[in-house]
């Protein structure tokens, strides 16, 4: 016997799920959006809000202590960890609160608190035991840390993303493992409060870069914070107080770990399988990424659920065209697809924009270690490498420089436009910016295609640009 009909259910409460329940209704369905916590997104609860608080007191820190070049001088820096951890909770508090009203603003009927999983194509079973029929079925549940075996036996020694937050003080010394994006910004974010930092990875090489360039100079800046160990296997043994990391050739003692190697989809128990879907070796389904549907069944899969750009504007985007396309089914519509962007937020953040410079690229540089307005304020480091097509149309950049989280809207802009470097000459650059920057690499690519130089564009750089 069936005990819940709708047009289309949702499976999880997350940015993705809200994106698509709200979708969905607003294309006319009845909807059910089915999560066993409603707890707030995992944005702000446990991801994006909270290491942005982390990171951003660590910044305030990293600042402060930076002052005497200026000539202003503010006396001894120091981290109060308790005071930082409980902001960092009262914000992350607030964010997540209004995120739970905004599910609680939801008609009553459709919010089933409860886990659950496929009986068959769009039928589900909850943990009561109420089944679920529906027409159309968006998975929508998020990914979840992957702890691998050797650190699962930590106990409190052990931190993923899901505990940080709540630690009522910093650790002394943090063995971050994963070099990856979350590794990144939690590692630089500890090690500038004060925290004695050591990132291990198992790769040669830091997460989230396509160039190499940027990599040496991503690993230049980071090596000045904290210890790098690449290429590592590290190993931990729980000691009566703290952990030890063991690795070929040398071994260090922590108080904590933070393991950041990667969040796979939360799968597990959802009944795929039950399905009829062709599932993979991980028992994954393929996913359309135009209109997020799986194989040719009325089930659909967004957000981190479905491993395709784990981010959070992707999560909301994917959530919509599904939640549309689910509601249209059987004649889904390809949605648009965004250029793909996305910062690390170290300092300087770490950005790709849109593709990497493959061959036939054409790549301008601009390298920021000698650029005005970033001297200025004392952040000259890195360098902007944008690429372009053969007729100059920019089509991609990779970026670690001061300000490169705001620059790279900026191009994704332009790519989206179809603009080409020479066009993006044409736009007002303000002076001294670090925007000003670009202009060298847009230069570069403008000579190398080469792109007409209309007679009264100025080639000339002004002081410090
Ligand atoms: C530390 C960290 C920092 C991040 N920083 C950024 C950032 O700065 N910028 C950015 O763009 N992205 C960032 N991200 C990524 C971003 O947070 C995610 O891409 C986004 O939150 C994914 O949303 P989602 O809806 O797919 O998943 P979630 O928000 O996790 O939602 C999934 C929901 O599914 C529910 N669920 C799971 N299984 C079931 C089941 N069987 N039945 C019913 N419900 C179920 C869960 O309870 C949960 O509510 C960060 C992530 C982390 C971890
Ligand atoms: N600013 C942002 O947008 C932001 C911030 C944080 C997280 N996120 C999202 O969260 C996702 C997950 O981030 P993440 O950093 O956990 O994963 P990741 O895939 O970016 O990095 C994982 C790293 O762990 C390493 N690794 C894996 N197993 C290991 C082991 N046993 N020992 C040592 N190293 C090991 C890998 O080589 C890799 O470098 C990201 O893909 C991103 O989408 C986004």
């Amino acid at each position: 016997m069936t005990d819940l009909t709708c047009d289309v259910a949702i499976i999880g409460a997350g940015t993705a799920g809200l994106a698509a329940e709200r979708s969905a209704r607003k294309n006319g369905a009845t909807t059910l959006l089915i999560d066993p916590e409603f707890i707030g997104t995992t944005c702000a609860t446990v991801g994006c809000m909270p290491s942005k608080l982390l990171i951003a007191a660590a910044h305030r820190a990293h600042d402060a202590r930076g002052t005497d070049t200026f000539g202003v001088h503010t006396g001894e820096v120091t981290v109060n960890g308790p005071e930082v951890m409980t902001r960092l909770r009262r914000l992350r508090d607030d964010f997540a609160g209004a995120t739970r009203d905004s599910i609680m603003d939801l008609p009553d009927e459709i919010r089933i608190q409860s886990r659950a999983h496929f009986t068959g194509p769009t039928t589900l079973e909850l943990e009561d035991g109420r089944s679920v029929s529906a027409k159309a079925v968006i998975i929508a549940t998020g990914s979840s840390p992957m702890v691998p075996p050797p650190y699962r036996d930590l106990g409190d020694r052990l931190l993923t993303n899901d505990t940080l937050f709540e630690l009522p003080d910093l650790p002394r010394r943090l063995a971050v493992i994963g070099g990856g994006i979350i590794g990144m910004e939690l590692a630089q974010a500890m090690a500038r409060l004060g925290v004695k930092v050591t990132l291990f990875d198992q790769s040669d090489s830091l997460g989230g870069t396509r160039d190499e360039d940027i990599h040496d100079a991503l690993y230049d800046a980071l090596s000045h914070e904290m210890t790098l160990r690449l290429g590592t296997d590290p190993q931990p043994t729980a000691l009566e107080v703290g952990l030890r990391i063991d690795w070929e050739g040398g071994s260090e003692e922590f108080d904590k770990v933070l393991v950041a190697t990667g969040r796979p989809p939360n799968i597990k128990g959802l009944g795929l399988d039950a399905t009829g879907l062709d599932l993979d070796d991980k028992g994954m389904p393929q996913v359309c990424p135009a209109t997020l549907q799986c194989g040719d069944l009325p089930i659909f899969m967004v957000g981190d659920a479905d491993a395709d750009r784990p981010l959070l504007h992707e999560a909301s985007d994917e959530g919509a065209i599904a939640g549309r396309n689910a509601v249209s089914f059987p004649a889904p519509v390809p949605g648009t697809r965004k250029v793909p962007l996305a910062v690390t937020f170290t300092d300087p953040p770490l950005v790709t924009v849109g593709q990497p410079a493959d061959e036939g690229a054409v790549t301008g540089t601009a390298d920021y270690t000698d650029q005005g307005r970033a001297k200025v304020e004392d952040r000259a480091t890195g360098l902007a490498r944008l690429h372009a097509d053969r007729e100059g149309r920019l089509i991609g950049a990779d970026l670690f420089c001061p300000g490169a989280d705001h620059m790279a809207h900026l191009l994704a802009l332009a790519i989206t436009q179809g603009m080409t470097a020479g066009d993006m000459l044409d736009l007002p650059i303000y002076h001294p910016t670090l925007e000003e920057g670009l202009k060298t690499a847009l230069r570069e690519i403008c000579g190398a295609i080469p792109l007409q130089h209309p007679g009264d564009r100025d080639c000339g750089s002004p002081s410090g640009a």
